[in-house]
């Protein structure tokens, strides 16, 4: 049997330094983790501690200086730039803390995007079924300035469900809502992870936010500290502010 099986994504001593000289800034410090399947990991950490750098060497947007990371039984470090591409569009899903809507575009047609991206055409029934997962079914026509931000936030993330991605990496997905929008979207991933196992990672600065997580991994300077199991907002708070304090 396969001992990966239970991986949606795994990092080993990978490391990412920025900048050279007396600018030169180490971002990640051989860091080694792997996210389980099925389930919602946040990761938290002080700012500049690395968080931001994992996800994106997480999500293969951006390439470590040493190390492996491995999406869904891949090794990313050997795959051409057109194969990751490729790997990224079919088998990852991104949210920013920007929604990065279209704003000329409906939200149907932004959900759709993706597929047109990959050249192709995206079915009726699969963008509303997309919208129907994120509880907009009823919006489809509107445009992006006629939806609420949470609203906004959840035609983000069923664009990016439409590929049925592997993985879902969410950046401070709440970082631009107010916290009852905010809190809407959280039991939203929640409820992807509960009822059809969508593997989730998302950075936050927000404990509130990390609560809804399985799993709140903590890094400082690089490197992973800690890890809470199904930790209350409150436990993650106060670590956070141990590491705070100790930064
Ligand atoms: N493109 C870049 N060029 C130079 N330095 C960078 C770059 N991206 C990140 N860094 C540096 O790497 C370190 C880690 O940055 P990163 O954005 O991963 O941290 P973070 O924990 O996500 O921070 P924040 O919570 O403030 O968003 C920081 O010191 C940052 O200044």
């Amino acid at each position: 049997m396969d001992p990966n099986q239970h991986v949606a994504v795994q990092l080993d001593r990978v490391a990412r330094t920025y900048g050279h000289g007396s600018t030169e800034v180490t971002a990640l410090r051989e860091v080694s983790v792997a996210f389980r399947r099925g389930t919602f990991t946040a990761v938290m950490g002080p700012s500049g501690s690395g968080k931001s750098t994992l996800l994106q060497c997480a999500a293969g947007l951006d390439r470590p200086d040493s190390g492996q990371v491995i999406v869904d039984g891949v090794e990313l470090g050997p795959l051409s730039e057109a194969k990751l591409t490729a790997l990224r569009r079919e088998r990852v899903g991104f949210v920013f803390q920007a929604f990065n809507l279209l704003s000329a575009l409906s939200a149907e047609q932004n959900v759709g995007l993706p597929l047109r991206l990959a050249g192709r055409r995206p079915a009726a029934a699969q963008v509303r079924e997309s919208l129907a997962q994120v509880g907009l079914a009823e919006r489809g026509r509107h445009l992006p300035s006629q939806l609420s931000g949470g609203q906004q936030q959840r035609v983000a993330i069923a664009r990016a469900l439409i590929t049925k991605p592997r993985v879902l990496f969410a950046d401070e997905p709440t970082g631009a809502l107010d916290s009852s929008s905010g809190r809407e979207v959280l039991r939203l991933l929640r409820t992807l992870v509960d009822q059809q196992g969508q593997s989730t990672i998302m950075v936050t600065h927000d404990p509130v936010a990390a609560a809804y997580a399985d799993t709140v991994l903590f890094l400082a300077d690089g490197r992973v500290v800690d890890e809470l199991t199904r930790p209350s907002a409150q436990a993650i708070a106060e670590r956070m502010t141990r590491l705070e304090t100790a930064a």
